[in-house]
């Protein structure tokens, strides 16, 4: 249906027979009506002529589901996909339009298309994509000539511009938008026995589409309107439903209509403005009543003899129509703006994330917190490594590799200025000597004695070189950059912390229940350093390469490799998470514990300066100072603190490792991606063009739409989840209400007008 021009039309249903005037041939599609040239009283002719009129669809005698499946069903697919349409019923006074249209007065299988649409829409919407979120909304407006009322306010204040927009949020709150909207039309209380229209009206659908792939972040708005256009007739005619005054008016707008349509045929944009700005109607509709969408017209007809005129009237209105030939209209997609400022919120939150990571994981306060003693410990620590002593892998925490590379740096410096000490001495030592013996034997002296320096320099170079290979490599460790400063101080205790990770992670694979092959979560350290050197070499792709990757970035999630990675990342994150509460938990027991120190000290301080103060000091039989009740107290407090706080040091120093290897194995996870997928491009585009973006933001994506899953299953906060629509015998009974609203509605209408006439006729 889409960027198309349909006309229908519906026939009234009669129970006369004398209908050989108008003829429908369901077949061909096609209405015939007689001339009426012939059927005049002074026709003496005997031949019967038709007028043929072509069309895409006559209903007859059909019924109101029927019809919205032929004429809205496809419509509202293409609407619900970013296309915009119109439908509008047209056709004399009492022929059917709003019975079409509407339908509310009736039982639910006889309503009409808007509150069909108003169904379906949410059950399309249910069908959508996770990734779109669909938001409708609806608008109820009666147009006069040249003023518009709002029928979804209250107080129906008469404006041009702007109409107001309800959000719905499911199908009871749409019914009760267009139930309420019914109960405040204007009619004409005619003795006929139904409501006639005094005005057209619009319903509107909105359909926001917001695209929340952060690779594809747009918005698209649709809308469906549905006229119920004002019945119009020649007041001769048999539709004695309204004053002539009304239908005059009926037949304007209809003309003006027409006028407006021969405008598009003929393509005259100034015209069609100026149209635009002189009918109310056609301002609402703005470009929408235009071949660039799909427009579909339902013209109520009668076959009716005394309803000849007005019956050819609308199929020649319809005949114009047709002559408007379509034009194919592109969707119009803007950016979603919310969600790309949602996007960089998230960023932003991700790197201040990631600082601060960074910040508790250097943990430069709780270092350098360390007592004196323990920065003595790691002192011996280091010069028993240094010496051979100490095995590399026994010697340190991790968590302490920091400050024991600063330990071990110091201490290898110092221990160079002492050679170099030694060295300058002794070069001293031989230049006196040099001064006393034989030139000749001196220069050769000072040749030996170099040597013998330089061998003895290079010696102690070579046995702390060696000593340094022996242990590890050191002068590698030292020189690594800045930016992988993490990464050293998880170097140092590797095989220890290999180990460690290997039953870290076998101990949460177990508590999870989960079977995990080990060897693929496990860091190997070699390819941890690779991928931290490819990380640093990657080159993001070219802009013209992403439409390329996009593609094969669709493929690799598909793969095994990518399912299985992502399912350990996704067991990872959680760990990780899990974990890292616990070291926070563990970091605030420590603060907590290091204020109770700093109390326990204070309280100390008092009691003895309160000591001091009060008695002089007494001393016991073996001559020490006897110290007051509360000063014990306070001390075996601050020894007890200070035991705790020991405790708890290593007890965070424990969970940051902990959490450090969580940490490391994410990092790898995504290297890991980033490997497969630069493998993945490699075999497909003959080309490694990995998209560093594309597999976080993948990532990303994963957590932040299991979360939403979790919101759902948890809070089911969702209105529409909570206020669904009843089935069967509740939904009879909601209907029902709704009736009785719109019936309400109606009467409290009647009954303000009836009494503003009473008060205008009082003054
Ligand atoms: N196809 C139909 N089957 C049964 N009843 C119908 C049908 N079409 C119209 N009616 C009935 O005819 C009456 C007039 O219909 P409706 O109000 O829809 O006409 P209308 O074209 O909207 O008129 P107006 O322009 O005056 O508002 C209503 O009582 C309606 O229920």
């Amino acid at each position: 249906m889409t960027g198309s021009i349909k006309v229908f039309y519906r026939v009234y249903p009669t129970e006369e027979t004398d209908l050989e005037n108008v003829v429908i041939d369901k077949q061909s599609n096609k209405v015939l009506v007689r001339r009426l040239q012939e059927l005049a009283k002074n026709y003496t002719g005997s031949k019967k002529n038709f007028w043929h009129f072509q069309t895409d669809g006559v209903f007859l005698e059909a019924r109101q589901d029927h019809i919205f499946e032929k004429i809205a069903l496809d419509l509202l697919n293409d609407v619900m996909q970013g296309k915009t349409a119109v439908i509008t019923a047209f056709g004399q006074t009492g022929s059917g339009k709003t019975f079409t249209v509407g339908g509310l007065n009736f039982a639910e299988k006889d309503f009409g298309l808007v509150p069909r649409i108003a169904s379906a829409v949410f059950e399309m919407k249910r069908e959508q994509p996770r990734n779109m979120k669909v938001c409708i909304e609806m608008s109820y407006i009666e147009f006069e000539r040249s003023n518009a009322v709002d029928l979804l306010d209250d107080h129906a204040i008469t404006h041009r511009k702007p109409f107001s927009k309800v959000e719905v949020k499911n199908e009871y709150q749409a019914l009760k938008c267009i139930f309420l909207g019914e109960g405040r039309k204007r009619f004409n209380n005619a003795e006929s026995g139904y409501a006639s229209n005094l005005y057209s009206t619009v319903v509107t659908f909105y359909v926001t589409r917001r695209d929340t792939d952060l690779t594809n972040p747009t918005k698209v708005v649709s809308k469906l309107h549905v006229l119920d256009l004002v019945g119009n007739a020649y007041a001769k005619s048999s539709a004695t439903h309204k004053e002539a005054k009304t239908i005059g008016q009926a037949n304007v707008i209809k003309s003006e209509l027409e006028q407006f349509v021969l405008c598009l045929t003929e393509n005259m944009p100034e015209r069609i403005k100026v149209k635009q700005r002189t009918n109310v109607l056609l301002h609402y509709l703005d470009g929408d009543l235009s071949n660039r969408h799909s427009l579909v017209f339902i013209g109520h007809i009668t076959r009716l003899r005394a309803d000849l005129l007005v019956t050819l009237s609308s199929l020649r209105f319809g005949a114009i129509v047709k002559g408007l030939k379509p034009k194919i209209s592109e969707n119009p997609y803007y950016m979603n703006e919310e969600l790309e400022l949602e996007y960089l919120k998230k960023e932003l939150k991700a790197c201040q994330r990631e600082k601060y990571l960074d910040s508790v994981l250097l943990n430069q306060n709780l270092v350098f917190g360390l007592s004196s003693e323990r920065i003595e410990h790691v002192d011996r620590t280091v010069c028993d490594y240094l010496n051979n002593h100490l095995d590399e892998m026994k010697m340190l925490n991790v968590a302490d590799a920091k400050m024991v590379l600063e330990r071990m740096k110091y201490t290898y410096k110092s221990r160079e200025e002492s050679i170099e000490r030694l060295q300058a001495e002794n070069q001293q030592l031989m230049v006196k000597s040099e001064s006393s013996s034989l030139k000749i034997k001196s220069s050769k002296s000072c040749t030996n004695s170099s040597t013998s320096k330089n061998g003895k320099k290079s010696k102690e170079s070579m046995s702390l070189k060696e000593r340094r290979s022996s242990s590890g490599t050191l002068e590698k460790k030292v020189k690594i950059p800045a930016s992988t400063e993490f990464h050293v101080s998880t170097e140092v205790s590797l095989t220890h912390k290999a180990n460690k990770r290997k039953s870290t992670v076998e101990n949460a694979t177990k508590r999870s229940g989960r079977k995990r092959s080990i060897s693929n979560t496990s860091v190997d350290r070699k390819d941890s350093r690779a991928s931290i050197k490819s990380s640093s070499s990657y080159n993001p792709p070219l802009p013209d390469l992403v439409t390329d990757n996009m593609e094969l970035w669709k493929q690799f999630t598909t793969s095994v490799s990518y399912k299985n990675t992502v399912e350990e990342y996704k067991f990872n994150e959680k760990e990780l998470r899990s974990q890292f509460k616990i070291y926070l938990a563990e970091v605030d027991r420590l603060n907590k514990l290091k204020d109770t120190l700093d109390k326990c000290s204070r309280d100390l301080v008092v009691a003895q300066t309160f000591r001091k103060f009060n008695s002089k000091d007494e001393l016991d039989e073996n001559g020490n100072l006897v110290i007051s009740f509360s000063e014990k107290s306070c001390q075996d407090q601050l020894e007890s603190t200070r035991a705790q706080l020991l405790d708890q040091q290593e007890q965070t120093l424990k969970s940051q490792e902990e959490f450090k290897i969580f940490f490391d194995n994410r990092q790898s996870l995504v290297k890991k991606l980033h490997a497969d997928f630069d493998a993945y491009c490699a075999e497909h585009n003959n080309m490694p063009c990995s998209n560093v973006a594309l597999v976080e933001n993948d990532l990303q994506q994963l957590f932040s739409m299991n979360a939403d899953i979790d919101a759902e299953k948890l809070g089911r906060t969702d209105e529409e989840l909570v206020t669904e629509v009843p089935h069967l015998n509740e939904r009879i009974k909601m209907i029902k209400s709704l009736q009785e609203l719109m019936l309400n509605e109606m009467k409290r209408r009647q009954y303000a007008k009836e009494k503003s006439k009473i008060q205008w006729k009082n003054k």
